[in-house]
């Protein structure tokens, strides 16, 4: 099974995506997502559903008209994983 990753491992891979923040509660990272309005945002869900399929790591998300909430965490591993950073990477560059 992928291993967790650790306080010092999660905050220095943080680093490099920003507003993304980690959730203790879940041992996740989420991020909000703000688009001009429903059509671009739901364009976004579409592009990071086929990533996410593609790499087999989901996320929990939310949309409400423009905004889009996403939490990334490692089921399988109860926790942050360099999955989820993998996937946040790719989630920064099909928002860009
Ligand atoms: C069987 C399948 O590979 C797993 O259930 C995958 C699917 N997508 C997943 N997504 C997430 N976020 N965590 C997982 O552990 C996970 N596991």
């Amino acid at each position: 099974m992928i291993r967790r990753l650790d306080a010092e491992e999660r905050d220095s891979f943080l680093a490099d995506l920003p507003g993304w923040s980690h959730e203790p509660g879940r041992d996740g990272i989420r991020k909000s997502f703000s688009f001009g309005d429903f059509v671009t945002a739901f364009a976004f869900m579409t592009r990071v559903a086929l990533l996410a399929e593609k790499a087999d790591h989901h996320p929990e998300w939310s949309n409400v008209y423009n905004r889009v909430d996403i939490l990334l965490t490692t089921h399988d591993a109860g926790g942050l994983t360099m999955r989820d950073i993998n996937l946040a990477t790719a989630i920064e560059a099909a928002a860009a």
